[in-house]
């Protein structure tokens, strides 16, 4: 039933689940909450459906989702599944077992550190990265540093969401981000 809807009723659908949160987590910072997205199942699948269209479509040979902690966490198993490729973590610094790869960078509102546990991709092997939102950017330049760091190579980066005025997308090239819905 899904599939059949036009990709303009999904982003309608996508967007009106969205919430503006002004002043969030600090002042000047408008909070874009994904969390009404989860509650709608249809809203879900779209964003799903979406992701997996442009990646059957742009990126056929897709071999692992790499999905950034926390929000990336809940999009990228979905869409991992519907294309039948495994979902690897990239986490906040401190809480994978074994050994690890990291690197550090800048938020919009802080500073973190990501890592990786070393064998979770194979050199060569083909990934996308997916997280909830696109800001500044130094969450998924970092991530993509981790890739380079395993000589996994990026196809690209998938966000629901992309604050363009942040300029992110200049923060990640020559890495590509496919973005559902753009502030
Ligand atoms: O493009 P950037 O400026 O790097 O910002 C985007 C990142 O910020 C948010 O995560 P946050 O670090 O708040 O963590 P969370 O997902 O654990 O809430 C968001 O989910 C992205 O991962
Ligand atoms: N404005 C924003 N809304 C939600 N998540 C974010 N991560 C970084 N900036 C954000």
């Amino acid at each position: 039933m899904m599939a059949g809807r036009p990709t303009k009723e999904k982003l309608e659908l996508i967007t009106q689940k969205i919430r503006p949160f002004p002043d969030f987590p600090s002042k000047g910072i408008v909070f874009r909450d994904i969390c009404p997205i989860l509650k709608d199942p249809a809203a879900l699948n779209a964003v799903i459906e979406l992701f997996e269209e442009h990646v059957r479509e742009t990126c056929p040979g897709v071999q692992m989702i790499v999905g950034l902690d926390a929000r990336g966490f809940l999009f990228g198993p979905l869409l991992a599944q519907r294309l039948g490729v495994g979902f690897v973590l990239v986490r906040k610094k401190g809480k994978l077992p074994g050994p690890t790869t990291s690197v550090s960078y800048t938020l919009e509102y802080g500073k973190a550190e990501v890592e990786i546990q070393e064998d979770a991709i194979e050199a060569g092997q083909k990934v996308l990265l997916i997280d909830d939102l696109l800001a500044t950017g130094g969450t998924l330049y970092a991530a993509c540093e981790l890739m380079k760091k395993l000589k996994a190579e990026v196809l690209g980066c998938l966000v629901v969401i992309e604050l363009t005025d942040l300029k992110g997308a200049e923060r990640i090239k020559p890495n590509h981000v496919f973005s559902l819905v753009q502030y």
